[in-house]
């Protein structure tokens, strides 16, 4: 068996370049285009890149865009002080703070003081309790790009067996809650799971987002299973590869994804939607 690649990178670009025709149609009957603030802290290479792509991507759909790149010796205090501000900014529909953060800012205390209604990461303790409830509102971007990527292969995922390996606040756990309100059923891997090879071989849809490469053996993945690899592990010949040695899994699933290619292109397009449902759903843009 070979694998058919997901491709995230052509799902992402044809979600932005729906959201790009939405945007035009706002702006041309006089409406202010959709805002989002993205705030990054330091000078973390890889966060750079992503926040680049984050910024981009809101030139190639027509959001305003916001840009505070801020020193690494920035306060919590500072920080804290600059959300006020976006959150009080009628012009600014979706506030991102770029992870991981220098070690003096407690990161929790910044997801907290976003306003839920502007957390376009779905970080909130607030949305993420909302997806729990089965009301989700601003839904954590990398799961919510999963699900995309999962709907484009066509298949029902419903009742079927997903085990998640990694159990991230911002990652596995939101992950968990996402497919369990599609209607699988649901098993979480995390450093204290005994057997983690009895659970992979169950899977019917295999998530795996751990940011090691020795953790899951691909041979382990059940035959015709999806595989989604969240992974991201730049090697030191300056390749990235995902958690899953790629041409293992790809031997043994019906369906997986690439890195690069695969799940980190839907993060940033994802984050794009959640920014123009925040702007059009909860703060009525378009609406008369
Ligand atoms: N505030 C947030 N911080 C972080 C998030 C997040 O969702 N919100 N997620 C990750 C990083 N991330 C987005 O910010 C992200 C990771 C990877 C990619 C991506 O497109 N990767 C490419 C490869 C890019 C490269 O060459 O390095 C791919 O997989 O094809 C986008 C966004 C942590 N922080």
């Amino acid at each position: 068996m070979t694998a058919r690649l997901i491709d995230g990178k052509q799902i992402a670009a044809d979600l932005k370049a729906r959201l790009k025709t939405r945007v035009t149609e706002l702006t041309s009957a006089g409406n202010r285009p959709p805002g989002l603030a993205v705030i990054l802290v330091g000078a973390d290479p890889a966060s750079q890149v992503y926040v680049g792509a984050k910024r981009r991507s809101c030139d190639e759909i027509g959001f305003k865009s916001v840009s505070h790149d801020l020193p690494d010796t920035t306060s919590q205090y500072e920080l804290l002080e600059l959300i006020d501000q976006l959150n009080a900014d009628a012009t600014i529909d979706g506030i991102l703070v770029q992870s991981p953060l220098p070690e003096q800012i407690d990161e929790q205390k910044v997801i907290e003081r976003i306003r839920p209604d502007k957390d376009v990461d779905g970080f909130h303790p607030y949305n993420v309790g909302r997806l729990a409830v089965r009301i989700p509102m601003l839904e954590s971007c990398t799961p919510k790009g999963v699900m995309t990527l999962l709907q484009a292969t066509g298949q029902n995922v419903s009742g079927k067996h997903a085990v998640i390996v990694g159990a991230s606040n911002h990652v596995g756990r939101p992950m968990a809650l996402e497919l369990l309100l599609a209607g699988c059923t649901i098993t979480v891997c995390h450093r204290f799971t005994q057997s983690l090879q009895h659970h992979v071989e169950q899977a019917d849809i295999l998530v795996v987002a751990v940011g090691n490469r020795s953790i899951v053996d691909a041979h382990w993945i059940k035959p015709g299973a999806t595989v989604i690899d969240i992974g991201i592990n730049r090697q030191d010949d300056g390749t990235l590869k995902g958690d899953l040695d790629f041409e293992v899994a790809q031997s043994r699933a019906a369906w997986m994804t690439p890195v690069p290619g695969g799940v980190g292109p839907m993060t940033v397009a994802t984050l794009m939607e959640n920014t123009y449902i925040a702007a059009t759903t909860l703060h009525g843009l378009g609406q008369p």
